[in-house]
């Protein structure tokens, strides 16, 4: 047969079925109900038809995209703008879920193991890939780069894409076949979010998270925090303190890792804070750093500072997940610790009303602390640091809020060893004996115990740092000894 015979033969057929939905409309539409309705429902006829035909003679993903474009085009129509998308997905024999990054102002979890778990899809037949490679990691991450996934489970194939909406809503789509509901609502989507999780607890890595300041947030609660891979190397092994505080503290944090049942028990949170108190260079942000290593717990850094009212915190908190520590440093600095309680002064009603509408307040913070977080938050460690304990809200650091106090301290000898383990490499040395009674006159930091035992020059001995150090602590002794001289003085 001829090509223009095939052609004249098809435009036939083709005239043929709209002439049947022409004589449908013109026969029984135009006569019921006028020009205007015949119009609307022969183009509703023709689109049915269209997709009909799509649907039995095209691939299921050329299909659903010439739907999209449908959908697109017809929306543009003032009429078919309300009924075109319900219509299309009507008739069409395909479902649809959606999984946005983003839901009800928290972070969904199911959608970063979905993302994880499409990556992971890789095999001889991808074409686009991405590999990366992280500090400390010997072999190469390689994951698979595409929008489009096609997935196939017990016979069942699955369409996935990976949609960007608007400028932020990050969103992967779901497409099946509807008469594998129950295979795919039942036990595909499980498997995929447990194979997701199980991805990334393999790959896991520690994650420092800080709040950008809210100025910058973008409507859709995406934004509130950035984060980086925390690399910081302290341990409890390597802090330097008490040992028998130090023990005190381990158990502590892996009896609240492995609680959760007992926790249910009780009824209580899974949650608990620590308060770590003392002056600066005694090892507060560095215990933060060892409880995260010993958890492998992610770290959200609060910067109240950066952050308007009580509402904004609530939406930060919020965005926190699970298995993390939550830290608030320098509490007594950057917070209005008194709270509404402490505005006496304000001279106009007005100026208190803004006070309390612009302000993070302790209340604000322990109200939600107490309250809505308990309920939704589950495995979280909140710690608080301040160099003045003194000054806190007793509301604050009540026991059940703050459970344990840790007060970190001047260097004395049992820290000192650990220092000097960790520094030099040393067990016990002939110079000790005299640092140890040096150390319990004088209160230097394990921050300026450890400057001094760190080797600049490259040269010098393990003798010439002790014998520095020693130096250093007897300047100090010298430094005390004549300002209490100048303070008797000046009494006289
Ligand atoms: N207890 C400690 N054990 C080991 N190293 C310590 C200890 N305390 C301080 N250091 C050393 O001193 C440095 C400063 O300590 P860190 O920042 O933890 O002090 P801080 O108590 O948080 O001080 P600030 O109150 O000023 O924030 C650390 O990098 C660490 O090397
Ligand atoms: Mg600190």
């Amino acid at each position: 047969m001829s090509e223009t015979k095939v052609q004249n033969l098809l435009l036939e057929k083709k005239k043929s079925k709209r002439n049947l939905i022409e004589i449908f409309m013109g026969s029984i539409v135009k006569p019921m109900f006028g020009d205007n309705l015949a119009t609307i429902g022969t183009n509703i006829g023709g689109l049915l038809f269209l997709i009909e035909t799509l649907r039995r003679y095209f691939p299921r993903q050329l299909t659903i995209t010439i739907q999209e474009i449908l959908v697109s085009i017809f929306q543009r129509l003032p009429f078919f703008k309300k009924c075109s998308e319900k219509t299309l997905a009507f008739f069409s024999p395909y479902a649809q879920i959606r999984f946005s990054e983003i839901e009800e102002y928290r972070y969904n979890y199911a959608y970063s193991a979905i993302k994880t778990y499409l990556g992971a899809q890789v095999n001889s037949q991808v074409k686009n890939l991405k590999a990366s490679q992280m500090k400390g990691r010997k072999s190469l991450d390689v994951k698979r780069d595409d929008d489009k996934v096609e997935d196939e489970y017990e016979g069942v194939k699955i369409w996935w894409e990976v949609l960007k909406l608007g400028s932020d809503v990050n969103v992967c789509k779901l497409t099946f076949h509807r008469s594998n509901w129950e295979i795919v609502t039942g036990s595909y989507l499980k498997y995929v979010v447990e194979e997701g999780k199980s991805i990334e607890e393999r790959k896991k890595r520690i994650k420092l998270h800080m709040n950008n300041p809210s100025a910058n947030w973008e409507m859709l609660t995406i934004n509130l925090w950035s984060n980086i891979d925390f690399e910081h190397p302290a341990t409890f092994e390597t802090m330097a303190m008490d040992p028998k505080k130090k023990e005190e503290i381990i158990n502590d944090l892996l009896a609240f890792r492995d609680g959760e049942e007992y926790y249910k028990k009780i009824g209580k949170a899974w949650k608990r804070g620590y308060l770590l108190h003392g002056p600066p260079g005694t090892g507060k942000s560095t215990m933060i750093a060892a409880m995260a290593n010993l958890m492998s717990y992610s770290i959200f850094d609060l910067e109240l500072t950066s952050i308007g009212n009580n509402w904004e915190l609530k939406r930060l908190l919020l965005g926190t997940s699970s298995k993390s520590i939550i830290v608030i440093e320098d509490i007594d600095c950057s917070l209005d610790l008194t709270g509404e309680r402490g505005v006496k002064d304000e001279s106009s009603a007005e100026k208190k009303k803004e006070k309390k509408k612009n302000a993070v307040t302790l209340s604000g913070l322990l109200n939600f602390i107490d309250g809505l977080w308990s309920a939704c938050g589950q495995e979280r460690i909140l710690v608080f640091t301040t160099n003045h304990l003194g000054k806190l809200d007793q509301a604050l650091i009540r026991r059940g809020r703050m459970d344990m106090h840790i007060e970190l301290s001047y260097c004395r000898f049992e820290a000192f060893k650990i220092l000097a383990k960790n520094y030099l490499n040393l067990d016990s040395h002939i110079l000790f004996g005299k640092i140890e009674c040096l150390l319990e006159e004088m209160n230097m930091t394990p921050a300026d115990v450890a400057e001094n035992l760190m080797v600049k020059d490259g040269e010098s001995d393990v003798d010439g740092t002790l014998k520095g150090l020693i130096r250093a602590l007897e300047q100090m002794k010298l430094n005390q000894n004549s300002n209490e001289q100048q303070k008797d003085v000046n009494q006289v």
